[in-house]
């Protein structure tokens, strides 16, 4: 007898979500026939905000918080978790949310922007528990293993996506600081033991206070301490938009505003405030009094324009107008909208931005609608440099060949929110010019830094342990794939010498003989990685967390079209498993076609590539040789599926994410009545392989007619879940048979 096994599937949101509503129920109808139990948990935007305000809210309203259950959780052998894609909101998308749970009867308080009482204080920290990129980091207690599947690699190879053209003489290019960034303000020390240290601001005007205090480290820990000084930053971004008018190419600013929650916004918003420097300078007193604060982007300028008297309103929209004439052309999310790059942070996020612009020739969307050259504005060099040397290559060899491109897996340093990507709460706009140190429990000064009010100082950490795992993770991947590995790590950086002598130690107690393992500035390895990209070699790279999280998509898009399709593993450093489901997001644009025309073009890949090792490592680790046969012959399906091209289309009327699903369930289920290792699926699954093969014309129609009229879920962050899942599931014959498993 198998032991029951527990599968816990994560209820998202936006596209992701409602792929669930249809891909759940028959995941659940096949897995349950092999002991093996799927649960879900919500960790959706509306449920996180509903979990941090529960003890406020009428009983009947209360919800647990599933993130901190689950946090728990993935530190436990036992951990089998199956992560869709979720909104790391920004601040408009978290106002969305808040109104529309307030519409829906639960009395939540506003988001206040600028607390004064301790009541508010208290709010905004309950909201910012939320904000930003605030699941994965919570449940990576494991470091990244992301790569594309043979089949799908080679599925893409023998069905390219297009791959725009390039031009040697491309204007687009990459501009980043050549100083007086993260990058080059970086100083970074090993923690010689463990202990509390404390982060003190030494001001110029005798003021002397803590920016945190007792921050408990960790034996060999890696801290970096670095600064983004104002002053530069603006002095380069004035030249950048000078340059991009006089060159004729479009503005674009790609930053990472959801995971670099605190910096990037006040990044973002320097931007924003330098492009319309006049508009700013003429209507400071104005905007003071509205609460204009473009840290949200030029949107939220926008939309308190609303709240004043016409004439105002008019006459400061004319200035916008004149602003807008007057500097470069700037990028647009959505030209018949007027969207542009500047509007909200969380419309362009660097990870897949800049790989679709890549694709696209270098170009991107100006205001007419038409492609056109770009300025890429990346303010930090610390990782620019991988961007630039991808388009000054493609600038050179022109486009790369997806029939014949080699594939670029990545392992990558993520756990216990290693290096930047935990450092929101060590990140502060600094108030008063003076020294910044990082001092040990004797008082002693690890790091200082000279700083400037408005300068943006962080420090990042990485423990020891996730290090060892992560070169262990490289090791047993090269060796595994028999392919070359390259640490992404620049002598240079502060940071990166420090891990490069801890990876140098850490390598020798693994058998790395006869693999090919180096070490490369980000830089030198893009073009040692194109150029075998080029000809057809794959290369592992190896990467710290922010670099994981650029080259996933990256290669990827460049290679697949979409980073959908990879298979996203995080071996949890204490034997469980976290299986993400592809590298990319939640694809708002999909659920605005499918609330206007009821098609959903989200390809669940990811999923189906997921699912598969979550019940192989159920069946490794709970000896469940059913969840094995299932884990086998879901691949089977899949493969099956890119075989016989049974993705979704983009195309209303085509076959969608809906379609899809049938089509792996018929495969899945014709794969289990196949196979002889296990003779009870075999029966069960013969006589529902047969019914779904002599339905199929009825139920592809079925599912197909429903497309091209508008669908109401009534909600977008907390649709209806009824609604949905009737909008989700149109095909009667084929929920009837889902029904017949036992
Ligand atoms: N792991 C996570 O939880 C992640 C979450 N996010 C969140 O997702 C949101 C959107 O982020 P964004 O940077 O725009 O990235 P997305 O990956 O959501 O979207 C970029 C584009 O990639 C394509 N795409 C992505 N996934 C699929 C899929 N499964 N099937 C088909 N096409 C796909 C779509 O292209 P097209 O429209 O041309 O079809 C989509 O518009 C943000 O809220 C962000 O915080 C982002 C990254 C990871
Ligand atoms: O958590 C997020 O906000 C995004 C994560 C992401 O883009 C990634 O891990 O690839
Ligand atoms: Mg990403």
């Amino acid at each position: 007898m198998t032991k029951i096994s527990t599968i816990i599937y994560t209820k998202t949101d936006e596209a992701p979500a409602l792929a669930t509503h249809s891909f759940l129920p028959i995941v659940q109808a096949f897995t349950n026939s092999a002991g093996v139990k799927v649960e879900t948990r919500d960790i959706s935007l509306a449920a996180r905000i509903l979990a941090v305000f529960s003890d406020i809210l009428p009983e009947n309203q209360r919800v647990n918080n599933t993130l901190a259950e689950l946090g728990e959780l993935v530190k436990k052998p036992e951990a089998n978790i199956i992560k869709l894609p979720n909104i790391s909101a920004s601040v408009p998308q978290l106002n969305a949310a808040i109104k529309e749970l307030q519409a829906k009867g639960y009395a939540l308080p506003n988001y206040p922007a600028e607390p004064e009482t301790a009541e508010e204080k208290d709010i905004k920290s309950r909201y910012d528990k939320v904000k930003g990129s605030a699941v994965n980091p919570v449940l990576r207690e494991g470091n990244s293993d992301r790569r594309a599947p043979k089949a799908v690699k080679n599925y893409a190879k023998k069905n390219p996506h297009s791959m725009g053209a390039w031009s040697k003489d491309s204007k687009s290019h990459v501009a980043t600081m050549a100083q007086g960034d993260f990058e080059h303000n970086e100083k970074s020390v090993v923690m010689p033991a463990a202990g509390p240290i404390n982060i003190q601001l030494v001001g110029d005007n005798g003021k002397t206070y803590f920016l945190k205090e007792n921050l408990n480290l960790l034996q060999g820990e890696i801290i970096d301490a670095t600064v983004m000084s104002k002053k530069a930053l603006l002095s380069f971004l004035e030249e950048q938009i000078a340059d991009a008018k006089k060159q004729g190419v479009l503005f674009s600013l790609h930053m990472k505003a959801t995971m670099m929650k605190v910096s990037d916004p006040i990044i973002f918003g320097h931007a924003v405030r330098v492009y319309f420097a006049d508009v700013f300078a003429k209507h400071a007193d104005t905007f003071e009094e509205i609460g204009v604060d473009v840290n949200n982007g030029f949107g939220n300028l926008v939309s308190k324009l609303q709240e004043l008297p016409e004439a105002k309103r008019k006459e400061i929209e004319a200035d916008i107008e004149t602003a807008l004439a007057n500097g470069p052309d700037i990028a647009m999310v959505n030209s018949d909208k007027g969207i542009t790059n500047l509007h909200v942070p969380s419309d362009v996020i660097i990870d897949a931005s800049m790989p679709a612009m890549i694709r696209t020739s270098g170009q991107m969307w100006n205001a007419e609608g038409k492609l056109q050259d770009t300025k890429a504005v990346i303010p930090d060099s610390s990782y620019a440099g991988i961007y630039d040397a991808t388009i000054e290559f493609c600038k050179k060899h022109g486009a790369f060949d997806p029939t014949t491109m080699g594939t670029v897996p990545n392992v990558g340093l993520m756990a216990q929110k290693a290096e930047e990507y935990g450092s929101h709460d060590k990140t502060f706009e600094i108030a008063d010019n003076g020294v910044v140190k990082v001092l040990d429990a004797e008082g002693n000064t690890l790091m200082e830094h000279t700083v400037e009010a408005g300068d943006i100082w962080r420090m990042c950490q990485v423990k020891d342990a996730p290090i060892q795992d992560w070169v262990k993770l490289a090791v047993t991947r090269a060796r595994a794939s028999k392919t070359p590995a390259v640490f992404w790590l620049d002598e240079n950086r502060a940071h990166d010498a420090q891990l490069i002598k801890k990876v140098n130690t850490y390598l020798k107690d693994h058998d790395t003989t006869g693999l090919d393992i180096r070490i490369l500035s980000p830089y030198d390895a893009t073009n040692f990685t194109l150029e075998r990209v080029k000809e057809g070699k794959d290369t592992i790279s190896v990467s710290g967390n922010v670099l994981r999280d650029y080259l996933t998509d990256l290669f990827p898009i460049l290679e697949l079209g979409t980073s959908a399709k990879m298979l996203s593993i995080v071996p949890l450093m204490n034997g469980g498993g976290l299986f993400e489901t592809g590298a990319g997001g939640s694809a708002p644009k999909h659920v605005q076609q499918f609330i206007e025309e009821n098609h959903l073009r989200w390809d669940s890949l990811g999923e189906f590539l997921a699912l598969a090792v979550s019940l192989e490592h159920l069946g490794e680790s709970n000896n469940n040789d059913r969840a094995k046969v299932l884990s086998e012959t879901l691949d089977e399906a899949t493969e099956k599926l890119l075989e016989n091209k049974k993705g979704p289309s983009r195309k209303t009327g085509e076959l969608d994410n809906r379609g899809s699903h049938f089509y792996l369930a018929m495969y899945w289920a014709e794969a289990l009545a196949n196979q002889t290792k296990d003779a009870d699926l075999k029966e069960t699954f013969t006589s529902v392989a047969k019914s779904l093969k002599e339905k199929e014309e009825e139920i592809v129609k079925e599912l197909n007619d429903v497309q091209g009229s508008p669908v109401n879920i009534e909600g977008y962050y907390e649709p209806n879940e009824t609604l949905t899942s009737n909008a989700m599931r149109p095909s009667n014959t084929f929920n009837a048979i889902l029904n017949t498993i036992k």
